[in-house]
């Protein structure tokens, strides 16, 4: 299946997923310049409910914070958006590992929050709107808390519990973002997301970036191959509009 190997990576996936040729898909390269301020959009209004986390997974490729969606907890932009799941997308080294760039700049990580639009039954459902979901990206986010238990989920499969966490202790202060229509940046590639890029990032350490790329894709008894580089790279933006919410 595909993964970010030279046989079955970015490259392959539109071999099994002819959608990576599509018109609005992601990441993409930001270029602040040309992005357009819209007055109408609205500050972001993050609250997350620290007793809606769950649990920690390491799902192949990357690992992923999930949240209990039965309730409205948080509305990041306009309709109402659940949280699902937080995950993160790194590099083998510093110079590289963010999908989404800025002026051509890479960084070490980005993390992408993912809500799904609770006018659709499910988040499996509204994942195949074009409205379906939002995520919220943000490079180089503080983290330790998350990578203190990465030990318990080294390999593919692996999972444990992680109660009372509230993500926004990961973003930046200044919640200014970007905003463009787009895709998952894996299989699916679903053109369905939201995404809403913050501007100011918040630096990790070398020491934090290493506890990244000690998991592992493969699973027990597996020969062990290093979680890093899981990253999509830029793809066209083909005439798509980016907005910002500041000036
Ligand atoms: C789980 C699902 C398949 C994979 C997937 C989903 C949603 C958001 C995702 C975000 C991702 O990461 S990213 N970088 O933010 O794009 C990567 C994969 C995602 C849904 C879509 C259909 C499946 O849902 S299901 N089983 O039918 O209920
Ligand atoms: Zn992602």
């Amino acid at each position: 299946s595909w993964g970010y190997a030279p046989h079955n990576g970015p490259d392959k996936w539109v071999q099994n997923f002819p959608i990576a040729d599509g018109p609005r898909q992601s990441p993409i390269d930001i270029v602040p310049g040309q992005a357009r301020y819209d007055a109408g959009l609205k500050p972001l209004t993050l609250k997350y409910d620290p007793g809606t986390s769950n649990g920690i997974l390491n799902n192949g490729h990357s690992f992923q914070v999930d949240f209990v969606d039965d309730t409205d907890r948080s509305s990041p932009i306009t309709g109402t958006y659940r949280l699902k799941q937080f995950h993160f997308h790194w590099g083998a080294s510093d110079d590289r590992g963010s999908e989404h760039t800025v002026g051509g700049t890479k960084y070490p990580c980005e993390l992408h929050l993912v809500h799904w639009n609770t006018k659709y039954p499910s988040f499996g459902d509204a994942a195949s709107k074009p409205d379906g979901l939002a995520v919220l990206g943000a490079a180089n986010p503080q983290l330790q808390t998350v990578l203190d238990a990465l030990g318990a989920i080294k390999t593919k499969g692996k999972q444990t519990t992680f109660p009372n966490f509230d993500p926004t202790i990961l973003l930046p202060g200044a919640l200014d973002y970007w905003t463009y229509d787009g895709s998952l940046t894996t299989p699916p590639l679903l053109e369905s997301v939201t995404w809403i890029v913050l501007r100011d990032p918040i630096s990790v350490s070398p020491a934090q970036m290493a506890q990244f790329r000690g998991l592992l894709f493969t699973g027990d008894g597996e020969a062990p191959c290093c979680m890093q580089d899981n990253y999509r790279p830029p793809q066209p933006l083909k005439g798509r509009p980016v907005r910002a919410s500041f000036k």
